[in-house]
Parts: C-alpha cells; structure tokens; sequence
C-alpha cells in the first residue's frame, strides 16, 4: 500500500535561536610588510566570518613601536586602528577568528611586543568581563595605550571602556605620539 504521509513535512519548525547579536571592539596593528594592505584586507575578512555582521573601522594613526624595554625608534613603526563589530560570535569564538586571520597574514609569534604583520586583540566584548587561561577582556592594557584609545575615539568620541569609563578622559588620549596616518610609509 502507498504511504499517505506527506514527504514534506507541513509544518514549518522554526530553526534554534539565534545568539543575540553584540557590538566587540577589535584593535588593529601592523609595523611590517605593506601595513596599509594588510590592515585593509584584515577588515574585510572580519566581515566575512561567519556570525560577523557589520565592521566598523576606524582612521588609522601612526607611532613608534612599544616594545618590553619601551619606545623604540629603531624599529619599524606601527599604524594602529580599531574596528567595531557586530557580532553573533561569542567572546572565544572570536578570538579564534583574530588568530586565524592573523596567522593568514603571515603573523609568527617569537617575542612578547615583538614585530609583527598583523596584530587583532579584543578590547571589549558588549560590557562583558572575561578572565580566563585565553582570553581576558576588557583588554588588560587598552586603557594605557593611544594607539588604541586615540583611534578608538576618533570611531565614537562617546567611548567607555567597561571598568575604566569614558577614553576621552584617559591620559593615553592625548598621547601626543600618536599621530594621524597621512598615508605616507616612513
Ligand atoms: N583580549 C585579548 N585579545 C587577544 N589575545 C588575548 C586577549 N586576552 C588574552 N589573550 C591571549 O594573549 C595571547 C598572546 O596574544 P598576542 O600575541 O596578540 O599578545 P601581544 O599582542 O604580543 O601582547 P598584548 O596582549 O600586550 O597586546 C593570545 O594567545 C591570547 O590567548
Ligand atoms: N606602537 C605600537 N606598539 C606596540 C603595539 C602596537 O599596536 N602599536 N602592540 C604591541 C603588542 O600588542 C606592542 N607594541
């Protein structure tokens, strides 16, 4: 006898629910190879993750690199920038992602604050506090740091950091070291 049963089922389920969408704050660094590219092309695989769903990124400034031992002028200097993102991701999720687009664009981890081809650290994530064997957020070191602070608030001069408040307050925006890119390579 021929089955009745319908081979489609009628009833449309409705799938799980989806992750709420939050907005995470990534800052950006490069002080090797061509850092303008790297940088540029970076944003755009940030919006192409899967569970990314828009990249907002900021003008990029320029400065010295910092290294463990303090300013060094000696070494290739950094454009710094920072992008908001809109994202399903949770926190480690994301992580995952920076790693992998950094590990994409040549990055080789040998020294702590050594020179690098792409740098992606997660500064906030919502107004969540994370502190674990991988990941801590707020970023430890954000609010200490204008090549972080000051492109920060060129994106959104209303800024807060969870914890720390409004950037626009911090010493690091007025770092006078940190200066606007002018699209020339020292
Ligand atoms: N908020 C965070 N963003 C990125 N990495 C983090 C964060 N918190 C902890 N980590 C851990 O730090 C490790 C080292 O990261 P990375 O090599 O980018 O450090 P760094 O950029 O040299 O130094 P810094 O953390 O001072 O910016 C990563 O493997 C990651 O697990
Ligand atoms: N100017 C500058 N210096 C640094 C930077 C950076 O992004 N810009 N990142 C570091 C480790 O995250 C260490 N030093």
């Amino acid at each position: 006898m021929v089955s009745r049963t319908p081979i489609h089922d009628p009833v449309r389920r409705p799938g799980p629910p989806k992750p709420r969408a939050v907005w995470a704050v990534v800052a950006i660094g490069a002080n090797l190879g061509d850092r303008r590219a790297t940088i540029a092309q970076a944003v755009d695989d940030l919006a192409a993750v899967d569970g990314v769903l828009e990249v907002r990124p900021s003008p990029l400034v320029a400065s010295a690199a910092v290294k463990l031992s303090g300013v060094d002028e000696s070494a290739p200097a950094y454009l710094n920038g920072v992008a908001a993102v809109r994202t399903r991701l949770q926190p480690h999720a994301l992580l995952d992602e920076l790693q992998r687009i950094e590990l994409a664009h040549g990055r080789v981890r040998e020294e702590r604050w050594g020179d690098r081809t792409l740098d992606l650290d997660l500064i906030a994530y919502d107004d969540e506090t994370i502190d674990d064997e991988r990941l801590t957020v707020p970023h430890p070191r954000a609010a200490e740091r204008g090549f972080v602070v000051v492109p920060w608030l060129l994106l959104d001069p209303d800024a807060t950091l969870p914890g720390v408040g409004r950037l626009d307050t911090l010493a690091a925006a007025k770092d006078g070291s940190v200066v606007p890119d002018d699209g020339v390579h020292p």
